[in-house]
């Protein structure tokens, strides 16, 4: 990915984009409701199946001051990683990744993840995700290799129920 997706204020794109659903006892630190200590991202799905999230990071999550750590920068692109692969209605886990830290994540500011499905072979799904700051700019790059580890019981991501994890 290249360019940050041509998706802005996800509140103005209503039509284009679907909520994730999430059960409410995931406990997923990315994603749960569950997990009180968690991240608590919610992930939108574009009409091209990309997942887009925008949060605030706590200072909590600080590395450097006024910024947020380095493995928690990890964490939000394998989560965005995540769902794009898990749009598709697959059920997969992290096998490889690496970031590109491209410029310092704000904490206490809004932050856009956005995170796209690349190629697919077999089991294997090649994936990559950017954090994005409120102009636009590229602050991080992660790309990510995702293996399946069980078929997806549930085609539909955004349907109501419960989803296996995240
Ligand atoms: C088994 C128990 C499962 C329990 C849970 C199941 C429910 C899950 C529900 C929902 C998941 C969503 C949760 C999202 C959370 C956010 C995402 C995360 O943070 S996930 C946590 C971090 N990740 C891990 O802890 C993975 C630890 N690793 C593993 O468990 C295994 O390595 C696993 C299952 C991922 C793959 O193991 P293999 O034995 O099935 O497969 P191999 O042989 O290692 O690799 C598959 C293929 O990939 C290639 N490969 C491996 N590394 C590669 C690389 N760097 N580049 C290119 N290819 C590579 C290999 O050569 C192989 O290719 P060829 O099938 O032979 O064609």
């Amino acid at each position: 990915m290249t360019k940050p997706l041509q998706v802005e204020k996800l509140t103005r794109y209503a039509d284009a984009v679907r909520k994730f659903a999430s059960a409410a006892q995931n406990r997923c630190f990315g994603c749960g409701a569950a997990n009180e200590h968690g991240l608590h991202l919610e992930f939108y799905l574009t009409q091209e199946l990309h997942a887009v999230c925008e949060t605030t990071v706590g200072d909590f999550f600080e590395g450097p001051k006024g910024f947020v750590h380095g493995g928690i920068i990890a964490t939000l692109l394998d989560e965005t990683m995540s769902k794009a692969v898990r749009a598709h209605g697959l059920v997969a886990m992290t096998r490889h990744m690496e970031v590109d830290y491209q410029r310092p994540v704000p904490s206490s500011e809004e932050i856009r993840l956005e995170g796209r499905v690349t190629r697919n072979e077999g089991r294997k799904h090649w994936t990559e995700a950017l954090i994005l700051n409120g102009h636009g700019k590229v602050l991080a790059h992660g790309k990510g290799l995702f293996i399946e580890v069980k078929p997806a019981p549930d085609p539909d991501p955004v349907k109501d129920g419960p989803t296996p994890h995240g």
